[in-house]
């Protein structure tokens, strides 16, 4: 299997806490590999560390084959990028915010970009912290892809949005995935997982629990299993079952 990320042995350390704790474990290059786990188990970091958000205390990552820590950070962020669970607009318009990403982007290529996550090229002149929660988060996205990443990393990036917005994200993640461009998504919600993951990594206190296809999750965590409250997610939490 090639790998997108591969992580050998990443720790992450801060104020005596392992927030990941000696994680060793392939990214697929396909798909869309979903991140699971408890409220705190580590997988914003495990992300952040993919985009040398964070930098690890002990061990490697390797994006496909090449060490992050050789690498410049905003050259990588171009190539490998992110979007997180609250929507940041800058100020100004919906096509200041996409000129951020891609100063050369004509009207017609930013009302393309809006139309891929849902929103109407109509939108391109207003104030962009003028919008919904919900739109702005697609605007995140569309500015995000704007620079034409190799992979889209999404950090919990529907847990605030309505059933619309959230079904969006979902296509759209599935979509990249279909098209060549990988997705690493973190959720919470194990629908969604079943959804829109082909693979899983699953975390446990910074520990990696699991890490393969969507159908060999233990039958607790496996399709099927209901939603994860967080700080409950335990196999052998009793509470759960
Ligand atoms: N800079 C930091 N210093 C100390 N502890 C931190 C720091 N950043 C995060 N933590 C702690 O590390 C743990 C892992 O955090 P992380 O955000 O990666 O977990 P998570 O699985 O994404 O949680 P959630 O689902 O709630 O977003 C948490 O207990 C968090 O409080």
């Amino acid at each position: 299997m090639n790998a997108l990320f591969e992580l050998s042995g990443l720790t992450v350390a801060r104020d005596d806490a392992r927030l990941l704790d000696d994680v060793t474990v392939a990214i697929p290059d396909t798909g869309v590999t979903a991140v699971i786990g408890a409220s705190g188990s580590g997988k914003s970091t495990l992300l952040r560390c993919c985009n040398l958000l964070e930098s690890p205390t002990a061990g490697r990552i390797a994006y496909r084959g090449t060490d992050l820590a050789e690498g410049d950070p905003r050259a990588l962020r171009r190539r490998v990028a992110m979007v997180f669970q609250k929507p940041t607009v800058f100020p100004g318009t919906v096509i200041d915010n996409l000129r951020a990403a891609d100063p050369q982007l004509t009207p017609d290529g930013a009302g393309e970009l809006l139309s891929r996550v849902g929103l109407s090229a109509d939108a391109l002149d207003r104030v962009a912290d003028t919008m919904s929660g919900g739109e702005a988060q697609r605007l995140c996205l569309a500015r995000a892809l704007a620079t034409e990443p190799e992979v889209l990393l999404a950090d919990e990036a529907t847990s605030a949005l309505d059933e619309t917005s959230t079904a969006v994200l979902e296509t759209l993640a599935t979509r990249l995935a279909a098209t060549g461009t990988p997705v690493v998504w973190v959720t919470h919600h194990m629908g969604q997982m079943n959804r829109i993951a082909d693979h899983v990594i699953q975390l446990d206190h910074g520990r990696l629990v699991y890490a393969g296809e969507v159908s060999g999750l233990p039958a607790d965590d496996g399709p099927g299993a209901k939603e994860l409250t967080p700080g409950k997610f335990h196999r052998d939490n009793k509470e759960d079952s």
